[in-house]
């Protein structure tokens, strides 16, 4: 089967650079309907470059593409030796359960909706991938440290902290120019404008949401 020649030399280059692993989102333009398609388009990727770590990159709101990412999960290892986890950034958290369960000893399961982190690790999440991470990452630790000695009010009151500034975010139309400017503005390292599609996020809604964190996070 062919695979579009860019994805060849991405994967290509990734090996030759001796990266750790890949994470393969799934198509969009041409979606695959079924996990089976999907998986095989994840295998034919792979097959560049056969002994690299690989992961699913789960992100339904993103590719639109309507398949559980359990359901990719099934046989995976058979058809993809090198299978090691999945990036999911899905809020269905059914089905990140049931990537969970379905884990090989070796997988990791990372989750990757910042404001539901704290019930993905309720459910077994072995790591967390996110952008909010950027700029609030210490928080984030905090709150997984809280979760791992078992103080689960200090780890809900800093992950309903996280939700209430996510909320007021979306409010001002969070997204990625907006997510790109906090980084910025929270990190203090000059990024440059996002590309085009995305649209730079207008100066008072930044400092906006900047000071909404300052009040949450003192
Ligand atoms: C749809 C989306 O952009 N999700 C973000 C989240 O970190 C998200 O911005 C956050 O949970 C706020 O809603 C990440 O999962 C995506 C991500 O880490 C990435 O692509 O780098």
């Amino acid at each position: 089967m062919s695979l579009p020649l860019f994805l060849h030399f991405q994967t290509r280059h990734a090996a030759d650079i001796r990266a750790d692993g890949i994470a393969i989102i799934s198509p969009s333009f041409f979606k695959p309907r079924t996990a089976e398609m999907l998986r095989t388009y994840l295998r034919e990727v792979i097959s560049v470059a056969p002994t690299m770590p690989v992961y699913y990159y789960h992100i339904p709101s993103v590719t639109g593409v309507d398949v559980l990412g359990r359901d990719v999960l099934e046989g995976i290892e058979e058809l993809i030796p090198s299978f090691s986890g999945v990036k999911f950034s899905g809020s269905d958290l059914m089905d990140f359960g049931q990537c969970v369960s379905y884990s090989q000893p070796h997988w990791s399961c990372l989750y990757g909706v910042d404001e539901q982190l704290l019930a993905a690790l309720a459910l077994g999440a072995h790591g967390a991938v996110g952008s909010t991470y950027n700029y609030m990452g210490s928080h984030f630790n905090e709150l997984m440290a809280a979760f791992e000695r078992g103080d689960l009010v200090q780890a809900r009151t800093i992950q309903f902290k996280m939700q209430e500034l996510i909320s007021y975010a979306k409010k001002l139309g969070f997204d990625l120019g907006v997510n790109k400017q906090l980084m910025i503005e929270l990190s203090g390292l000059s990024l440059g404008p996002p590309r085009l599609p995305v649209m730079p996020c207008a100066p008072s809604v930044a400092l906006s949401i900047v000071q909404k964190y300052h009040s949450l996070f003192p």
